[in-house]
């Protein structure tokens, strides 16, 4: 049997999500998505040719049912879905915070549930999807969601116990790379270049560094290092970042980020 996939609570990382396994080559007619708002339903159909559908409807035609919406919409999700979840249905958890046993405290006994924190980049095939799996989830469960989530990037297992620290690290991730950029593109403003140049310039700076990183072997120290040549240009920008605190700072909100999750869970 065909497995049908439905996405409840289409919004941004929902519709990465979704147009990723589109471009895995799921076919259209195996999707699903839910939405609160209908010009969004017809907004979703017109874009990706998929069905829209009530919550109720997603649960009793897809196999496997991806929870998308905002962790403080979570609860009232559950509570439309839970009469008719059937426990051989999969429940893929994309909330921030939201843990497995919330989840299964909500639907009926040994519903099985996975945990997984993507990130954006999942729209251009980039992602990184940390998996976790609830108390019921079977392994060939895990490997269905790894199928779902490594169509558009890599995927990590964790315990759940590290779920929150990886939604900062990875989940938010994306967006404290794209402030750097912002701000770095502001500070070629500073220095006279137009924005357009300072944004191209910086931007494939990031890229460079990035790829290097994958694919170097080489530790961040030492690419660093290899960028700072004495009594030169980098070292006194980064003695202005050390003064600022940058390091610190990053670890603040990292932590921040971390808290945060957590406080989700409790509702
Ligand atoms: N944006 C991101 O980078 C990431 C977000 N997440 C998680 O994904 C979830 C969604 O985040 P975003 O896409 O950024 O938010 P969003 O606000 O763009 O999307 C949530 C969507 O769910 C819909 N919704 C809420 N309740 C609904 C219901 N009962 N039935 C149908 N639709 C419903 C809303 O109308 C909205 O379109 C959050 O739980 C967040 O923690 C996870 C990883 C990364
Ligand atoms: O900011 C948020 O809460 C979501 C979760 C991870 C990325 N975005």
């Amino acid at each position: 049997m065909t497995q049908k996939v439905a996405v409840l609570g289409t919004g941004k990382i929902g519709e990465a999500l979704l147009s990723g396994m589109l471009r895995a080559g799921w076919a259209p007619e195996n999707l699903l998505v839910t939405t609160r708002r209908p010009e969004r339903a017809a907004e979703l159909r017109e874009r990706y040719g998929v069905e829209t559908v009530t919550n109720p409807d997603a649960a009793k035609r897809a196999d496997t049912l991806i929870l998308a919406c905002k962790p403080q919409d979570m609860g009232k999700l559950l509570e439309e879905l839970a009469p008719h979840v059937t426990t051989d249905r999969l429940i893929i958890s994309a909330a921030a915070g939201i843990t497995t046993s919330f989840i299964e405290d909500r639907l009926a006994e040994g519903t099985p549930v996975i945990r997984v924190m993507p990130n954006t980049p999942v729209l251009v095939d980039e992602g990184m999807s940390v998996i976790s799996a609830g108390s019921h989830a079977t392994p060939a469960a895990l490997t269905h969601a790894e199928e779902i989530f490594g169509a558009v990037g890599k995927t990590l297992h964790v315990p759940e116990s590290q779920q929150d620290a990886c939604t900062a690290l990875s989940g938010s991730g994306p967006a404290y790379f794209f402030y750097l950029v912002e701000a770095m593109t502001d500070a070629g403003i500073l220095l006279g270049l137009p924005r357009d140049k300072a944004h191209d310039l910086i931007v494939q700076a990031a890229i460079g560094a990035a790829v290097m990183l994958r694919d170097s072997g080489e530790h961040p120290v030492k690419l660093r290092e290899n960028v700072t040549s004495p009594a030169g240009t980098t070292i006194n920008a980064i003695r202005e970042l050390e003064n600022h605190g940058v390091r610190a700072a990053l670890l603040s909100a990292l932590e921040a980020a971390r808290d945060r999750s957590r406080e989700l869970a409790a509702g």
